[in-house]
């Protein structure tokens, strides 16, 4: 039985004192961590405010990137161990921003996975294709080699445990959601694949969330679908009330 994972993931915004007072707004709002894990994913400076806030609280705390480094001459770059040691549980790696702003490659994001995992956190893989790539008719495939290429080298255990977020380019920040159906489809899709690349119960095991103009109107429909375990949430989940909405969705 998957638990469901509802993650906001900031990108570039808020401040320290914003994240204090967003997480004292929400924490005693949230659902059982065993009903729907809440996640917040915040930029690299407003972890420490994040995580000192959210202590006590059913809100589990992710980093936005990291690097495949644990230390060294990498100026600019964030630590998978120091977030451990932070009390960080996730990172997203491979989103379509990074990939498209930052040049990301596939060997990258695979390379951070592993980080990560050496590192005893766990990763959220974002996937998902571009608006040519679907018109071609050709997403399935795209995403399904996304995949294979993050996980290579990873093993059952480790593939059980993390987090993949499909995540179509031309429904990011659009205000255009993939429909529940074109969601459900690429996300059963993926968890074809991880059956065939692995065995079927990591396929039952790992959590797949839909990333894409996710808000309290659409999140009910999306979480219904028997392949979607969860929503990686731009900017619905940057206002209080509306991210207290999308993790209480079973309400
Ligand atoms: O990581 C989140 C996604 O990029 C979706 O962003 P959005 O909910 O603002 O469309």
């Amino acid at each position: 039985m998957r638990t469901p994972i509802i993650a906001g993931n900031w990108k570039l915004h808020m401040n320290p004192a914003q994240t204090a007072e967003f997480v004292k707004s929400v924490k005693d709002k949230l659902p059982e961590s065993n009903k729907v894990e809440s996640v917040i994913a915040a930029p690299a400076v407003d972890l420490d405010a994040l995580i000192k806030a959210s202590e006590g609280s059913n809100l589990s705390v992710a980093a936005e990137n990291c690097y495949f480094e644990d230390e060294g001459a990498f100026t600019g770059e964030t630590s998978p161990k120091v977030l451990k040691e932070m009390g960080v549980k996730y990172c997203i790696i491979g989103h379509s921003e990074r990939r498209d702003y930052f040049h990301e490659t596939d060997e990258d994001i695979n390379k951070k996975a592993k980080a990560i995992f050496r590192n005893g956190l766990l990763p959220i893989i974002c996937c998902g294709e571009s608006l040519e790539t679907r018109e071609a008719g050709k997403e399935e495939e795209f995403v399904v080699d996304q995949i294979k290429k993050a996980l290579a080298g990873l093993t059952s255990e480790q593939v059980s445990s993390l987090v993949i977020a499909y995540e179509p380019i031309w429904a990011i920040g659009t205000g255009k959601t993939a429909t529940s159906d074109q969601a459900e489809e690429m996300c059963k899709t993926i968890r074809e694949s991880i059956a065939k690349l692995y065995d079927e119960e990591t396929a039952e095991n790992v959590r797949i969330q839909y990333g894409g103009s996710v808000k309290p109107a659409n999140v009910k429909e999306l979480m219904a679908k028997p392949n979607i375990d969860g929503g990686l949430v731009g900017g619905a989940s940057l206002e209080v009330e509306s991210f207290l909405s999308l993790v209480n969705y079973q309400d």
